[in-house]
């Protein structure tokens, strides 16, 4: 597996190295010891299936607050997303800052996204599925949120967001 650390700290992009051979290919797409190697967290609590009817459907931003905050690992299966992060790390130099990249079941690549960071994705093509691993169990009394158009963030999605669930429309601005 290859790791390459985003522009905010201690998240990467994850990509699997393909063996090749006449039936097609087998890659890790995870593995506890190379996370580990990499000074990753490789624990999952659980495992996420999200589907989207049609591009330009939001989720997020979410995080959990500590003690229930999570790494979450993030694939797309079906279509392609664009998958965003926002560093929630008040000591750090990229505080506030975001990173997105697109992950698509054409590219094959992963997001690993740290603790105390928020996270959404924009749904770029109809029908994308996510599938994702979290580090913590959903705790729904320590989820919290950031607006994706809040303009202290200044996030510049790809393509228009159209379809945006009440809970992430009513999420504060920050400030
Ligand atoms: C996330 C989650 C939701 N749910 C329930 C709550 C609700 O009834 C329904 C849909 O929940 P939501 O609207 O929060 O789903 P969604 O907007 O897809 O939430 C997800 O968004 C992305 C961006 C993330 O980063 C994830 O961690 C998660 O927060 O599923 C669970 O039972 N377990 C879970 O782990």
């Amino acid at each position: 597996m290859r790791f390459t650390e985003t522009p905010l700290s201690g998240a990467f992009v994850v990509e699997f190295d393909k063996i090749e051979d006449d039936r097609g290919y087998f890659g890790r797409a995870y593995c506890a010891r190379e996370f580990e190697e990499h000074g990753l967290d490789p624990t999952i609590a659980q495992v996420n299936l999200s589907g989207n009817f049609a591009k330009g459907t939001i989720r997020g931003l979410h995080y959990q607050a500590p003690p229930h905050s999570e790494v979450k690992v993030m694939r797309c299966i079906n279509g392609a997303i664009w998958d965003l992060i926002v560093d929630m790390r008040p000591d750090s130099p990229t505080y506030l800052k975001h990173f997105g990249i697109e992950l698509s079941s054409e590219n094959q690549k992963a997001l690993y996204v740290p603790e105390q960071f928020a996270h959404a994705y924009l749904a770029l093509t109809d029908g994308a599925q996510a599938f994702y691993s979290a580090s913590a169990f959903y705790t729904p009394g320590a989820e919290g949120g950031l607006r994706y158009d809040d303009p202290a963030l200044g996030i510049d999605w790809p393509i228009p967001v159209e379809i945006v669930s009440e809970k992430d429309a009513s999420w504060p601005l920050l400030g």
